[in-house]
């Protein structure tokens, strides 16, 4: 009736024939990649996400080229801005993170540290490389750690608006309880770029540490949530960097009209935030790390982590 009949011998030669092209097809592929990428380096991460939904790249070790990256960038003279807090105790990390910052933070690139801290004389002199400088920032020390923490979002949005716009491209927003251990270079450049926290990458979403409560501004309901990141770190264009501290400062602000203190202070709120501002680039846990946790095989390279401190000590 259909003129031709196919025996299943016939049908099964045929699917091997296809699948065998398919694989050379693949393996093409795959070799094509990896002379893209760079010598030694597995492209296309398997085991772990590298892209999100909205096609923003999650940057792992073994996702990109540094050198293709430098071709890119190392021609724009960019100069890059880092705000770090030292506040009360805190002024004790400075040392080990800037000389570690020396070694590994965007290296050959100029970069001003802005050092925000209530105690500018207990600053110790770090020999930076030349083009590097460090700009201690007088400010305030607030009463609790909370506030510490949570105030950064207005401190850096006002420090932007009067000064660093006009001296960084980007600018770097970081905790100073941490110590770089391996490379930080131009792959972290993007508009806005937020980073996985290293406690729920592995986490499925109804267990991130969200705010909960609705009569907060940083409420996220459950069944919503893209990602739960770290507060520790942020970054992007300093433009877009100081729209996202005002919001959030904002925010604060309006739980604290309302006599509410959100679950993780200002990182719920930069985690709201997210969720209807998606981030143009995502940083994986290997940029955000914590010494206290061991590390699993999805982690390659630690490049920057928080140091193991004694909480009671240094917030009282
Ligand atoms: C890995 C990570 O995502 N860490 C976040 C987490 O806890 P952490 O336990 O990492 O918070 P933390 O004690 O390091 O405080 C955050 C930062 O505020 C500054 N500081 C704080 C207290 C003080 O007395 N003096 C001072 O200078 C300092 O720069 C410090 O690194 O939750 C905090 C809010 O609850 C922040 O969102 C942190 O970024
Ligand atoms: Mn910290």
């Amino acid at each position: 009736m259909f003129g031709v009949s196919y025996t299943i011998n016939d049908i099964s030669f045929k699917i091997k024939k296809v699948r065998r092209k398919h694989q050379k097809q693949s393996s093409k592929w795959k070799q094509h990649c990896r002379a893209v990428i760079g010598r030694n380096q597995t492209l296309l991460r398997q085991d772990v996400l590298t892209v999100t939904p909205w096609l923003a790249p999650i940057v792992w070790e073994g996702t990109f080229n540094p050198e293709i990256l430098e071709s890119a960038y190392r021609p724009l003279n960019l100069t890059i801005g880092v705000t770090a807090f030292a506040v009360g105790k805190y002024t004790r990390f400075v040392r080990r993170f800037l000389e570690s910052a020396e070694q590994h933070f965007m290296r050959g690139y100029q970069v001003n540290y802005y050092l925000f801290t209530d105690s500018p004389g207990s600053i110790p002199g770090v020999q930076l490389q030349s083009g590097r400088r460090l700009v201690p920032v007088p400010i305030q020390k607030y009463s609790s750690w909370q506030e510490i923490s949570m105030r950064r979002m207005e401190a850096i949005s006002r420090h932007v608006a009067e000064v660093s716009h006009a001296e960084v491209h980007y600018l770097f927003c970081l905790d100073i309880d941490m110590v770089f251990h391996n490379s930080w270079g131009s792959e972290t450049l993007g508009d806005m770029v937020a980073a996985i926290h290293p406690g729920y990458f592995q986490v499925p979403r109804e267990q991130f540490p969200y705010e909960r409560r609705s009569s907060s501004a940083a409420f996220i309901p459950q069944g919503e949530g893209d990602f739960y990141y770290g507060g520790a770190v942020f970054g992007g264009s300093v433009s877009k960097v100081y729209e996202f501290t005002k919001a959030c400062h904002m925010t604060i602000l309006a739980d604290k009209a309302n006599g509410i203190m959100a679950a993780w202070q200002e990182e719920s709120h930069l985690n709201r935030h997210f969720l209807s501002h998606k981030p143009s680039k995502l940083l994986s846990p290997e940029y955000i790390w914590d010494d206290r946790k061991p590390k699993p095989p999805e982690i390659h390279l630690i490049r920057f982590s928080t140091l193991n401190k004694n909480y009671r000590e240094i917030r009282d």
